[in-house]
């Protein structure tokens, strides 16, 4: 992890140990809402591989397997590949030239928005239309100049509403309903089911907000996934529907 990828921070140093036991916190907190966690299995030569989320993207029953705009990262996919594949996925891959990082994809309902940015570009977005739309997908291109992903500047709560800081946020007007958060950090929810979203503790005054919408923010501390510019998102991918 010391040689993880920095783009848009200065490096920190980052304490493994504690990286553990943030992880190990974030996995549980999956668990104690009701989710099955499968681990992958590491890639101990790629210092990135933690960020499991940029490796794969899942729609419907489909895996498309991410090729990192990072070359640094692109070793990191068999044993992602190899997980989803024995869930019962059918597996795709993103094909030479074209490049995609995952954390560039937010899925609300049957809407793909699609990240153009420092990691994927035209080819790769268009081979997420070409795995998905077959399969019901509306494929939105957004262009992601402000962060490294997507989904460092937006993600979605549980009723489409997508949410994102909006000095971080290229193009707000491109989502349907937007609501600006107070903290960059309270950009990034994981939907835990029912009103959970899973929020870096980093984020107080967006849990604030959140909860005062109705929802159940569920806080954990991944400072050290930060330092790299991870974010909860980052940390897992959630299959759902697998047979729909
Ligand atoms: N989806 C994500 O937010 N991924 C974070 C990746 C961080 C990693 N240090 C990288 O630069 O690729």
């Amino acid at each position: 992890m010391a040689e993880g990828l920095v783009t848009h921070v200065e490096r920190e140093g980052v304490d493994v140990g504690r990286a553990v036991e943030q992880w190990e916190t974030y996995a549980q907190a999956l668990r104690a809402h009701g989710w099955e966690t499968i681990e992958v299995d590491p890639a101990d030569d790629c210092p990135d591989s933690v960020f499991v989320e940029d490796t794969v993207v899942v729609f419907r029953n489909v895996a498309l397997i991410a090729r990192s705009g990072a070359e640094s990262r692109r070793a990191e996919t068999p044993g992602v590949e190899e997980a989803v594949a024995s869930l019962g996925c059918s597996v795709t891959r993103v094909g030479e030239p074209g490049t995609l990082d995952g954390g560039d994809v937010l899925k609300v309902g049957d809407t793909v928005y699609v990240g153009r940015g420092g990691r994927t570009d035209a080819a790769g977005v268009r081979q997420v239309r070409a795995a998905f739309e077959p399969l019901g997908a509306r494929v939105v291109a957004v262009p992601v100049a402000e962060v490294l992903h997507l989904k460092s500047a937006v993600t979605a709560l549980p009723d489409g509403t997508v949410v994102g800081h909006v000095p971080r946020v290229d193009a707000p007007s491109l989502f349907p309903r937007f609501l600006p958060v107070p903290e960059a950090a309270g950009a990034h929810v994981v939907l835990l089911g029912g009103d959970g979203l899973l929020m870096a503790a980093s984020a107080p005054r967006t849990a604030e907000l959140f909860a005062d919408l109705g929802y159940e923010p569920v806080p954990v501390d991944i400072g050290e996934f930060e330092k790299l510019e991870g974010c909860v998102t980052c940390l897992s991918v959630r299959l759902r529907e697998l047979h729909a």
